[in-house]
């Protein structure tokens, strides 16, 4: 069967979503877990973006093993710098540069001719090849290019030495057969194409990023991209799972695989949701809740008698279990610690003993501790040490009811080691949470966006709250997951001012080349 390798660019395109920002600690997390559901490349980030951006990549590149990493560059020397800086220490050095190629953006975007385009791309190929093996170069706005000129600047790249070509569907225009012809005319024009690696790449602006990335494959692409829980810019890429799953459920029609540990793929998409804060819509293909779920009594007649009349994709395929996970308040360390490294957290001793606590206050609390609960808590404790508790919550009392105003009485311990008390009042409960904090942050704090969603299933499970806010020019997102919804609230909003705070005192220069 043929091989098609799937890059992943959750943190990179997936994070440049409107609202999405990803600490150092959150894109390791997600690395780490794209690497074990098998991705072939990963891009971590844009190095040149900045500090922040570029010590995330550094880390993942060090990290990750079994994927290869790869960072985002223009085509100038600069970003190459900085990328190869930040992806020196990775075992197969990979970069990904790209140019636009389409009549629009090189006259109004890059104010560039065709031939300064082709030049500025070999010379940037030719540049990142001193440095790195593996050099993948993108015609962005491929899909809006003129096709002959598409075929010389490709021909001329692959001759300075690219590995790999990306054809992306930038602004996600073109239709299945478009896309797919695109692909077939590039096989077959440009010379030597079989020695690189020809790479589909598509939004979702008029719903047909999963179709166009099929219509690839079947016209000879080597290599996928998206994101997972099709997150990305505007309407977002192609959703990797629906792909991944597709190219399964449908293998006899496809005939390729993709190395992509299915199994892996509902944890994925679950840790994606709750560390950047966006929800998945509940009748999205795959890893929505109710992909699975069969409502109508036809249906339940017909999968009672046969599951195969109305289930084509069944939720074990994709590690989404439906036994309970039976760790309950009387479970001790061992079967904690088992169950934790079976979900892939290798946590340090006192790390683990704290996760271990909250555990045990949680089972006290509830009747049974789903898979959901356990990845909240542990993931929490693993990007801890970077998520700082500057301002720390520690008490919220609330007085509410149809016949009062409703009331909030916020204790915060605050930076400077003082705690302090203070109550407001709003229209609803949530309010007077956000009033009391106000009060006690030193920061002005605009909220732009609040949202609070139950982690897995029953009356008694634990909810999370997520806050978006504005402080100065940034816009910044904090969560938490408890048993009180309130509390939860109270402390996204801490979280959220403590990595705003935290921003302010990372260093703002590049970091210099050594
Ligand atoms: C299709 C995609 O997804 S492309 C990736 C998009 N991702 C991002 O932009 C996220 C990260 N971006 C950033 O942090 C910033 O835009 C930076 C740091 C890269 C650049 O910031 P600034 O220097 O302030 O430039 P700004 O973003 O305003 O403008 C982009 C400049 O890059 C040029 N440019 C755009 N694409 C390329 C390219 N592939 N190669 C070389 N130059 C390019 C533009 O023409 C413009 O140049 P100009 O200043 O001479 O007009
Ligand atoms: C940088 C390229 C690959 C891109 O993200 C796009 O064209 O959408």
């Amino acid at each position: 069967m043929r091989k098609i390798d799937i890059f992943d660019t959750t943190l990179r395109d997936g994070e440049q979503s409107a609202g999405i920002n990803l600490n150092t600690a959150e894109k390791l997390e997600i690395a780490r877990q794209l690497e074990r559901l098998g991705v072939t490349v990963m891009e971590a980030g844009f190095p040149a973006a900045s500090p922040g951006d570029q010590d995330a990549v550094r880390k993942i590149a060090g990290t990750v093993k079994n994927s290869i990493v790869t960072g985002l560059a223009r085509c100038n020397q600069k970003d190459i710098d900085a990328a190869w800086e930040a992806l020196r220490v990775a075992e197969q050095p990979h970069i990904h540069i790209f140019l636009a190629t389409s009549p629009i953006h090189m006259a109004y975007k890059l104010k560039k001719t065709p031939e300064e385009v082709i030049e500025a791309s070999v010379e940037a190929v030719k540049y990142a090849k001193k440095f790195f093996p593996l050099v993948q170069w993108s015609a962005e706005d491929g899909s809006r290019t003129e096709p002959d000129f598409l075929a010389r600047i490709v021909t001329e790249v692959v001759k300075a030495g690219a590995t790999t070509v990306n054809i992306p569907d930038t602004v996600g225009y073109a239709t299945p057969q478009d896309y797919g012809a695109i692909f077939k005319f590039l096989k077959e024009t440009v010379p030597n194409i079989d020695r690189v690696k020809l790479s589909a790449h598509c939004h979702d602006d008029l719903g047909m990023a999963t179709a166009n990335t099929l219509a690839a494959i079947e016209n000879g692409a080597d290599q996928v991209e998206g994101t997972i829980n099709a997150i990305g810019e505007r309407a977002g890429n192609v959703g990797l799972e629906e792909v991944a799953v597709a190219l399964h459920i449908r293998k006899d029609h496809y005939n390729v695989e993709t190395g992509i540990n299915l199994k892996e793929i509902k944890r994925t998409s679950q840790l994606v949701s709750q560390l950047t804060g966006v929800a998945i819509q509940p009748n999205k293909a795959v890893t929505g809740k109710n992909a699975f779920a069969h409502e109508s009594g036809i249906h339940q007649d017909g999968m009672l008698k046969n599951p195969n009349t109305y289930e084509i994709i069944t939720p074990e395929l994709i590690g989404d279990a439906h036994t309970e996970l039976v760790l309950g308040k009387h479970s001790g360390r061992h079967a904690f610690k088992t169950r934790a490294e079976e979900m892939g957290f290798t946590l340090e001793p006192e790390r683990l003993n704290e996760a271990f606590a909250e555990f045990k206050k949680l089972a006290d609390r509830k009747k049974v501790i789903t898979e959901a609960d356990l990845l909240v808590i542990l993931t929490d404790q693993q990007i801890q040490e970077a998520d700082a508790r500057i301002y720390e919550l520690s008490g919220v009392q609330l007085s509410s009811g149809t016949a009062n105003i409703p009331t909030a009485t916020i204790t915060v311990v605050r930076p400077d080691g003082e705690t302090i008390t203070e109550a407001a009042t709003g229209t609803g409960s949530v309010e007077s949470i956000f009033n009391a904090l106000e009060r006690i942050v030193s920061e002005k704090v605009h909220i732009l966006d609040y949202r609070v969603s139950s982690v897995g299933k029953g009356r008694d499970a634990l909810g999370e709250a997520v806050v978006k806010v504005l402080i100065g020019e940034d816009e910044i997102t904090g969560r938490d997951a408890a048993q009180d919804v309130l509390e939860a609230t109270a402390n996204a909003y801490l979280n959220a001012i403590n990595r705003k705070l935290v921003k302010n005192a990372q260093p703002t220069e590049t970091v210099p080349l050594t």
